[in-house]
């Protein structure tokens, strides 16, 4: 069965259509882009399917169950994991704290209380640090973390939610070309092997075009294509919804320097 199945979404703010007639579906360990010029829709859609906002029209279906209106919190115990913009982790807390309180917050009703906090999967914080390449900053504190160190133990806490669907607003904002790519490469290994579908938003064509498996493109509200990344490349619609930056679609020459 289809992962996330979204369809007809339809958001207005005022006068304006943000999204329109929007229907697409993401498989299980697929990563989905959505790109698309500023002001084309891409936070409304996406946090349609957050639940951060809510649609005037259409549905969102995961793994066939109906979470239109569901609360973030309620889509988050249905497998639907987030990760932010800007890093949202305790700068004060060693990166496997930070994980301990995911997970924490995870399983609070299997816990009996006399644990310390400090102790309390700490076994596990250490696996899912070792996941992204992280274990040996298990005892250092976020604020004392590479920015793209920080954004893989983020990675590590949006995983201990277990989600089925991992939503990644802009992840590589902020960092260098080559932590990009690996982060991304990270993302899509985890995807892959675990069966997560990533649905992401980006504006760095790199990113998109160098990880995504298939690509939406949104102008003003709808979907104007969607496909591999070849193909929206050569799609002449989406290259003139992007005239004036023509660039921006070019095949990624690899990693360059950090
Ligand atoms: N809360 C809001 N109130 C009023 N208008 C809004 C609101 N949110 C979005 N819009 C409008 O809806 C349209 C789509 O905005 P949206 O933020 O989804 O685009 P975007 O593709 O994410 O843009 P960007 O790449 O600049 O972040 C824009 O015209 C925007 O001004």
């Amino acid at each position: 069965m289809t992962l996330l199945f979204v369809k007809d979404l339809q958001k207005s703010f005022g006068g304006v259509v943000a999204a329109r007639s929007v229907t697409f579906s993401v498989e299980r360990g697929e990563m989905l882009a959505i790109i698309g010029p500023n002001g084309a829709g891409k936070s409304t859609v996406f946090n349609m399917v957050g639940g951060q906002l809510r649609p005037d029209h259409g549905e969102v279906r995961l793994d066939g169950q109906e979470i239109t209106h569901a609360a973030p919190q309620k889509r988050f115990r249905r497998g639907v994991g987030r990760t932010f913009q800007v890093a949202q982790t305790f700068a004060s807390m060693n990166a496997a704290e930070n994980v301990q309180m995911a997970l924490i917050s995870c399983h609070r009703r299997s816990l009996g209380l006399w644990a310390p906090a400090r102790e309390r999967y700490r076994e596990k914080a250490v696996e899912l640090l070792a996941q992204v390449g992280m274990a040996e900053a298990a005892d250092i504190p976020c604020s004392a973390l590479a920015y793209g160190d920080v954004k893989r133990v983020e990675l590590a806490i949006a995983l201990a939610g277990e989600p089925k669907l991992l939503l990644m607003d802009e992840p590589t904002a902020g960092m260098a070309p080559r932590e990009r790519a690996d982060l991304m490469d990270l993302t899509a290994t985890i995807a892959a092997s675990r069966r997560i579908g990533v649905l992401f938003t980006e504006h760095d064509m790199d990113v998109v075009f160098g990880h995504a498996d298939r690509v939406l493109v949104l102008l003003r509200g709808q979907i104007i294509a969607a496909g591999t990344p070849d193909e929206i490349r050569r799609d002449a619609q989406v290259r003139r919804a992007y005239l004036g930056d023509e660039h921006a679609l070019e095949r990624p020459k690899g990693p360059g320097p950090a």
